[in-house]
């Protein structure tokens, strides 16, 4: 059967202390972090996800954003390798963790940076941000490590939000999600919806027509309602206080066969 894992980590006690680049910083509260970070591990839960706790990084104020330091792709995770110089540290137990789920395991090396933020997987399309965090060569190194796997690996510029995953993600039809101001190219994507918040821009799959979102995106989910999916509205304020969103909070296993 098809693996339904998320894999997920606590966030760390020095969380308010994680990077900001495009936002001005505000105060994060932990006891907060940590409580929002229960309830959208429960609403993972709830609609049917098995979540695995890679080994809590309490050094890294950024840890709990684990998405960007693993990309799937069947059953090869490939290690990333954070263009924030500070975050390559929490690469080391979600190795362990994937290793453990028995992915086959690939880094990335340098001079390649990536985070896993970066990467938007629609189908066996792979588009992956060139910005801030993600460099060329570690574009070339995610097509090295799934073309051969069948992945069309696809080069998007991102320059106006930290990750392209901030800027788009997919509904279940592969129709690309967008708040226009901040995406580059939107004729990039053969189907491109604009949304009228900026959190609206993520959603995380649960299966069917669920969609995990942000809270703080209400005419989005509106939107989404009308088209006939179901939100499923998660407070995740202090993350956003840090430019995650809810994407960033855990990476799905979705290939791997148990
Ligand atoms: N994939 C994501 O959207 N990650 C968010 C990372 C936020 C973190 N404060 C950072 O700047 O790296």
């Amino acid at each position: 059967m098809p693996s339904r894992r998320a894999l997920i980590r606590r966030p760390s006690p020095r969380v308010a202390d994680g990077l900001v680049t495009h936002v001005e910083r505000r105060t994060v509260d932990p006891r907060v972090a940590l409580a929002q970070w229960r309830a959208y591990g429960e609403a993972l839960r709830a609609h049917g996800w098995e979540t695995v706790e890679a080994e809590p990084a309490d050094d890294c104020p950024d840890g709990v954003f684990i998405e960007d330091t693993v990309v799937m792709f069947r059953n090869v995770a490939l290690i990333a390798r954070s263009g924030a110089e500070t975050r390559r540290r929490e690469t080391a137990g979600v190795e362990e963790a994937v290793a453990r789920l028995g992915c086959s395991v690939n880094w990335v090396w340098e001079p390649g940076t990536l985070d896993g933020g970066d990467v938007l997987k629609i189908g066996d399309t792979v588009y992956v941000g060139r910005g801030g965090r993600t460099n060329a060569a570690g574009v070339r190194q995610l097509r090295a490590a799934f073309e051969p796997l069948g992945a069309r690996v696809v080069a998007v510029p991102v320059s106006r939000v930290l990750h392209l995953k901030s800027a788009v993600t997919a509904l279940p039809d592969g129709t690309v999600i967008g708040y226009e101001p901040l995406v580059e190219q939107p004729s990039l994507f053969p189907r491109f919806l604009p949304v009228p918040e900026e959190a609206g821009a993520h959603v995380v799959l649960l299966g069917g027509a669920r969609l995990l979102m942000a809270a703080s995106a209400p005419k989005t989910a509106e939107l989404f309602t009308d088209l006939g999916y179901e939100p499923v509205l998660v407070d995740i304020g202090e993350f956003e206080k840090l430019e995650g969103c809810v994407t960033c909070l855990s990476v799905r296993l979705r290939d791997l066969h148990t």
